[in-house]
């Protein structure tokens, strides 16, 4: 066990920063990354949110796609957060054409699943292993399709139109949310996250 992980925050495009100060203060160490050197540095990582096609295309440019679908293949405990939960996924619905995610979670996500009429929005979510519901906040998010049999749902949407939506998941090391944990001050769903990464 490590007490002190580090932990990457892919930083190609999107929200990075409030994802470092989280894990900072969860007593991780996190490092920016942008190489490959540095991903091999990780014993775990987050992509964060931001834009699932831009972020795609900078992995490739980067020369970071590869790598990336290697670590999550070989075991990397890996957190992704709404675009991030997309380039986690193994299938996209709507997603832009030609779409390529890393993958390796076993789910289909949906693209912008929510609709123009509710762009962004929050809930308050139970999550499967917290005592108190998080106050997600979504936007622009995808929801979680399809699930194959080795993934755990850890939240569905409770009310509105969404209502039973899935927006969490588990699969062994892998994690992802549709919505953005790294917003506000609640940091337990990192806390998750860096507790599988010292387990791991
Ligand atoms: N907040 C987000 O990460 C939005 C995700 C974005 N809609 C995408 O498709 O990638």
């Amino acid at each position: 066990m490590v007490s002190q992980p580090v932990i990457g925050v892919l930083a190609l495009q999107g929200d990075v920063r409030e994802h470092l100060t989280a894990l900072r203060s969860l007593g991780a160490d996190p490092i920016s990354v942008r190489r490959p050197a540095e991903l091999a540095a990780c014993d775990g990582l987050v992509v964060p949110g931001g834009e699932s096609t831009t972020m795609v295309k900078l992995a490739r440019i980067f020369e970071l796609l590869e790598p990336l679908r290697e670590a999550v293949r070989g075991g990397l405990p890996t957190f992704g957060t709404c675009a991030g939960m997309i380039m986690l996924a193994d299938r996209i619905e709507d997603g832009a054409v030609g779409q390529e995610t890393i993958g390796g979670l076993h789910i289909t996500v949906r693209r912008n699943a929510f609709g123009r009429q509710v762009d962004s929005f929050e809930d308050d979510l139970e999550v499967d292993g917290l005592a108190a519901p998080v106050r997600a906040v979504f936007i622009r998010a995808p929801w979680v399709e399809a699930v194959a049999d080795d993934v755990d749902v850890l939240a569905r949407v409770a009310v509105g139109p969404a209502a039973g939506r899935i927006v969490a998941v588990r699969q062994g090391p892998l994690m992802a949310t549709s919505f953005h944990p790294e917003v506000g001050s609640d940091d337990r769903v990192h806390g998750m996250f860096v507790d599988l990464v010292r387990s791991a």
